[in-house]
């Protein structure tokens, strides 16, 4: 804010608590490098309390332009908001809850039908900043100034569909109060994938990253176990079997070239017999880690191999589409403690609808309450969960709560999901622990979407797609941890 704002127009909305108060401090600044300034206050101003009343007094004392929004002016204020350059909203911050009171909604409603550019101080008025929630009229921002720390909320929909860019402005917090409100989530970024990812000494070889088994594939569905088996080598794991039933056997093998395919024997109905584990023993016994799903279908048969499978083995599993589905019937296997032990090694990765069905809720009982129902069910199951959807959360039992803030819509189409599944197998393989795998897979697979829309958009964006970006985004991280060392 150092340079100078001669003549251009900013309208500052400053309601009555202390993020109104950051809108008067803001204003007279901008007062001061030559800026025009209006200001809109929401009630009277023996009303206003603490810092905000202090800043108030101020900006009268200065004899700024200051009115007070009543009942009937709303309309009143349409000409100022559309001469603005800049509409900076310092109505609510943490202190919002619910639905905006009459006049404010209907302020609110005008300043994003107006449409001029808004700058929301801390996060925009109308969302709840935990949750996200926006329960009533919220402003719609091109850029939020956080204060201090980001607010959770500015990262879970659809609150984060209000932000626009969000900068974090630094006001000097003492760093306990930092963590202390902080409270036990983070925002997955760079330093911490590329701080988790393993370094590559020239001397390993291929043995030393790790084997992963993915166990998929029924009639009709063979393209999924693939997908999860290129993405588990393009995510760096050193061998890569795919476990396909034996009808299908033939198919996946021409659709596989790098990875090996290795075929279970099958049910009537195209899918795993109950009885396949035997079939297969002699890969399970070389796996780092399993990724059972993709593909997978829901027959009994299949559930029953499913079952027999989790029972019998403590090797570190990735859990994703049907094989979420099937639990969904089978809940003991997410609950009886004989299993506890194995279950801290299972990575589960539903998309909201699966999540649904294994709560027993509705999808937009999920929706409303992710990082709710993430950690209930991280915690009472014992497992890694990866909620997907925008802002994939990511939660062990012990806690803390990751928030991925890459992705976008373009990741919304068939096969995504196997991709991620293979990918966070891939680094479980190579030695991150479950949460760091599951974070690390979250970001990097969003992070190569993301490079893909900035080359062609999200439409027609593909699974394969990521495929081809994902080792360009790892070796940039890489890259990134080299400098830092
Ligand atoms: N916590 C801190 O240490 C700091 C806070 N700061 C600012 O202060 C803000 C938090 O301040 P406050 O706690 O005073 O809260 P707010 O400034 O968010 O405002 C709370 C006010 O809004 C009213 N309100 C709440 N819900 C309403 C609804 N549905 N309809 C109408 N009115 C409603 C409340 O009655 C209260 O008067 C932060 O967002 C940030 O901008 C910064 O100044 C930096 C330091
Ligand atoms: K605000």
């Amino acid at each position: 804010m150092g340079e100078s704002r001669r003549g251009n127009k900013f309208f500052i909305i400053a309601g009555p608590g202390n993020n109104g108060g950051d809108g008067f401090v803001v204003g007279r600044h901008l007062f001061n490098r030559g800026a025009l300034v209006q200001f809109l206050i929401t009630t009277d101003p023996q009303y206003y309390r603490g810092d905000a009343a202090v800043n108030l007094k101020i900006i009268n004392d200065m004899e700024l332009p200051c009115e007070v929004l009543q009942p009937d002016n709303v309309d009143s204020f349409k000409d100022d908001i559309k001469k603005a350059d800049l509409v900076i909203d310092a109505l609510f911050g943490t202190g919002f809850k619910g639905v905006p009171r009459e006049p404010l909604s209907s302020l609110i409603r005008s300043v994003n039908e107006i449409g001029n550019p808004v700058l929301a101080v801390d996060i925009p008025s109308g969302m709840e900043a935990d949750t996200g929630i926006i329960a009533g009229e919220c402003i719609k921002a091109i850029i939020t100034v956080t204060m201090g720390m980001p607010k959770i909320g500015l990262y879970l929909d659809p609150g984060a569909q209000y932000t626009g860019e969000v900068v974090v402005g630094d006001i000097s917090f003492p760093p306990q109060l930092k963590s202390e409100e902080g409270g036990d989530y983070y925002l997955v970024d760079q330093e911490m994938v590329s701080g988790a990812l393993p370094l590559r000494l020239p001397t390993q070889h291929k043995g030393d990253f790790g084997h992963v088994v993915v166990i998929g594939g029924t009639r009709g569905y063979t393209g999924a176990a693939a997908l999860a088996s290129n993405a588990a080598l393009r995510g760096g794991a050193g061998l890569v079997t795919a476990v396909i039933p034996e009808q299908l056997y033939p198919v996946a093998a021409v659709k596989l070239t790098e990875a090996m395919t290795y075929p279970a024997s099958g049910s009537k109905g195209g899918g795993f017999s109950s009885t396949c584990r035997a079939s297969i023993q002699q890969v399970l016994e070389k796996a780092t880690v399993l990724a059972v799903g993709p593909g997978f279908g829901q027959e009994e048969e299949t559930a029953g191999f499913l079952e027999d499978l989790l029972l019998n083995t403590s090797i570190p599993l990735v859990l994703d589409a049907d094989a979420l589905n099937i639990l969904t019937r089978r809940k003991h296997l997410l609950t009886d403690a004989s299993l506890a032990e194995q279950r801290r090694q299972w990575v589960l990765t539903p998309h909201p609808g699966e999540m649904a069905r294994l709560c027993g809720v509705s999808i937009s009982e999920i929706q409303a309450d992710r990082l709710g129902y993430a950690a209930q069910a991280s915690r009472e199951w014992g497992v890694v969960v990866v909620l997907k959807g925008a802002r994939t959360i990511i939660t062990g039992p012990e806690g803390p709560l990751f928030i991925n803030p890459t992705g976008n819509p373009g990741l919304a189409s068939g096969g995504t999901g196997d991709v991620l599944a293979g990918l966070i197998a891939s680094f479980r393989a190579q030695g991150l622990a479950a949460e760091e795998a599951a974070y690390s897979g979250a970001f990097i697979h969003g992070l190569a979407a993301d490079q893909i829309a900035l080359k062609k958009g999200t439409i027609g964006m593909i699974a394969g797609d990521l495929l081809k970006e994902i080792p360009v985004v790892i070796e940039n991280l890489i890259a990134l941890k080299e400098r830092g060392r």
